[in-house]
């Protein structure tokens, strides 16, 4: 153990960067998204949470921060730290405090209830407030710290490992082991520098209180610990506690999308695709089921029809795509505000005429879209209700798993405040639901911060009946509003981005001859090399993929067997009749193509679910040029 004098003169002369701010000690640490923290049936899994006890100053902050860095990989890492839950203090308490005259060492002096409460939350998934503190004032601030999405949290304080309903919410108990003079010594240098505090103030609060609160219950604390740590030259055993959290972690780890997609039947195309269909499905007509009985389907009326065959047209313009895109979302989120409670109400009418009619209580009601496909929604809903507070959750999938990833949180202040959040309803905005996953983790979110699932409406101009069946059997009291539900799944990979995939040729002259349209747009390329002092030789070529942007949601699938004209997915076209020269930028596009190939080596393809006969990328059609 190195003394303190020993670790003053190293600390100063080779001051470490820190990469975290030193105000507050709560710290999140967020990376790569969210993936899904919770069962294929919806249901949370808890966080994994350490605790981590010890004296004053004996590195406890220090040890969390040092896990937290090399849990870097896991998407959210939160530092809860007991100097959080400081009870509030009267006046007569902050002018004791300020003499060093106050006991803040003594297991009363925390909210353990409350921090309890917080701490089970997070640990359950739930979003939360918690207290912000100041050292300074000695005293509880007036504003609050919304917690979201920890997927690890670590707890420090040196009351950490005091309470017994504390205790049960942890994975893993840590105590961390450290001389007293040491910790004197760093307290004095750190409360001096940190905390406003005088050499006099600190040696007479460590007298009266620190040091017996110490030996009395912080120090017997730690036969609760299952690992003691050191406080100084502790990098081993940091090392060895990370190892063993990270495989705690791996054994927990979830892979579920292509659960959801492969629940049905599935079956491998020629074309290397795979179709997937709910076993039940093939004969299946809307109300069939009991898991129909919470979905509302617009009438199918032939106004109705017309707008989805101008919006499945593969043709149509983009123009043309937004304003019927519009309207029906329109349609979608009148019939969904219909299912709001309405309650009679009388009005004078203009000629002097007393009427009685019914008003709509809107006055919860929140929109939030799934981005981006969930974005044409939006103006929909803003038509009908205009000053809804709207919220937005960026949902992607994962290129290589296909899994959702959560990257992105922007939720109306109702939803946020868990008071508000019980009476919220919540329209959940989605173009059209696949697998269900994304679905499933906007509803979880809403969940998870107290919206409850009979006020949540979920809205789509199409779902899929794989996806409906999973949300129905996750969530059966969530409603869902569509225009259309279609009965196919695929499950495709598709090149990764807008770049030219596959090996690039060389400078020179050649052209290009799309031998494939496939899917939401992508043309299957092949090179010509016509010779030239390029390298590239005449009659040689090479594959590539790009996206079609002249035509960015061309919806054909020309291996398919029923894919003829007026199939729902378009006029089918002959490979190889379109060829043209690059321009300059497809040309630099090859090269870059080329010049990446290493680090492409890896993710070169997504993986991603098309609904059928569907309408493409709705997001893509609706936004993009
Ligand atoms: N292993 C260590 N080696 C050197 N200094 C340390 C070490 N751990 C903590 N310190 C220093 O001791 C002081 C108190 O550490 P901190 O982690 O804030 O303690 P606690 O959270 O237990 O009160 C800080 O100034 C910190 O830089
Ligand atoms: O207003 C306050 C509240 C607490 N303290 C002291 O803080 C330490 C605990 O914090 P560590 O970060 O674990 O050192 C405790 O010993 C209290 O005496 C304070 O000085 N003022």
């Amino acid at each position: 153990m190195s003394s303190p004098s020993a670790e003053a003169s190293s600390s100063s002369r080779t001051r470490q960067p820190n990469r975290f701010s030193a105000k507050g000690k709560n710290v999140v640490m967020t990376s790569h998204g969210r993936l899904p923290w919770y069962s294929p049936e919806g249901k949370n899994i808890e966080a994994y949470v350490i605790g981590i006890a010890g004296g004053s100053a004996s590195g406890k902050t220090s040890v969390a921060r040092a896990i937290l860095s090399a849990l870097n990989y896991v998407p959210t890492v939160l530092i809860l730290s007991q100097d959080s839950f400081y009870r509030k203090h009267t006046q007569e308490e902050i002018d004791l405090a300020f003499k060093s005259d106050l006991d803040l060492d003594h297991p009363d002096s925390i909210d353990t209830a409350l921090f309890a409460k917080c701490l089970a939350d997070l640990k359950q998934g739930r979003a939360c407030e918690i207290p912000v503190y100041s050292f300074v004032h000695h005293q509880r601030m007036p504003e609050t710290k919304y917690l979201y999405g920890a997927n690890v949290i670590i707890v420090e304080g040196i009351m950490a490992l005091q309470s017994a309903d504390m205790r049960a919410l942890y994975d893993l108990k840590v105590f961390v082991n450290c001389d007293s003079d040491l910790m004197l010594a760093r307290r004095i240098k750190r409360d001096v520098k940190e905390r406003g505090r005088d050499v006099d103030g600190i040696l007479d609060q460590y007298l009266r209180f620190v040091k017996a609160s110490y030996d009395n219950f912080v120090q017997p604390s730690s036969k609760h610990a299952d690992i003691i740590v050191p406080g100084s030259s502790n990098q081993l055993a940091i090392d060895l506690l990370v190892s063993h959290i990270k495989d705690q972690l791996d054994n927990r780890s979830l892979r579920f999308r292509s659960r959801l997609g492969r629940d049905g039947q599935s079956r491998p195309l020629a074309n290397g695709k795979t179709q997937v269909t709910p076993s039940n499905n093939t004969t299946h007509t809307f109300g069939d089921t009991d898991e129909d009985s919470g979905v509302i389907l617009l009438e199918q009326t032939a106004q109705l029809q017309g707008i989805m065959t101008i919006l499945r047209d593969c043709e149509t313009e983009r123009g043309d795509f937004i304003f019927y895109a519009d309207r029906l979302s329109t349609m979608i989120v009148e019939k969904a505000l219909s299912l709001l409670p309405h309650e009679p109400h009388r009005v004078q009418t203009p000629v002097g005429m007393s009427t009685e009619g019914t008003i709509s209580m809107q006055e919860d009601l929140v929109g939030v879209s799934i981005l981006r496909s969930g974005g044409p929604f939006s103006h929909g809903l803003r038509r009908v209700v205009r000053d809804v507070p709207l919220g937005a959750m960026l949902i992607q999938s994962d290129p290589k798993t296909g899994e959702p990833i959560l990257l992105s949180l922007d939720l109306p202040q109702s939803v946020k405040n868990g008071e508000t959040s019980k009476t919220v309803r919540a329209l959940l905005l989605d173009s059209q639901m696949g697998t269900g996953a994304a679905a499933m983790m906007a509803i979880r979110v809403l969940l998870d911060h107290g919206v409850p699932e009979s006020n949540i409406i979920f809205l789509a101009f199409l779902i899929s009946r794989r996806g409906l069946t999973t949300i129905r059997r996750a969530f059966p009291s969530v409603q869902v509003v569509t225009a259309a539900i279609d009965p196919d799944l695929y499950e495709m990979h598709l090149p990764l981005g807008n770049a030219v995939l596959g090996e690039a040729a060389g400078e020179g002259d050649y052209s290009i001859t799309v031998v494939e349209h496939d899917t939401l747009g992508l043309q299957r390329l092949n090179l010509k090399g016509d010779g030239g002092d390029s390298g590239f030789e005449a009659g040689s070529s090479l594959e590539g993929y790009r996206i079609d942007n002249q035509n960015p949601n061309q919806v054909i699938d020309s291996d398919r067997p029923d894919s003829g004209s007026g199939s729902g997915f378009g006029e089918r076209r002959d490979a190889g009749q379109e060829t043209w020269s690059p321009t300059k930028q497809q040309v630099e596009e090859l090269k870059f193509s080329r010049d990446r190939k290493d680090s492409m080596k890896e993710v070169k393809q997504k993986r991603a679910w098309v609904v059928s006969p569907g309408m493409g990328h709705i997001g893509d059609r609706y936004y993009l040029a």
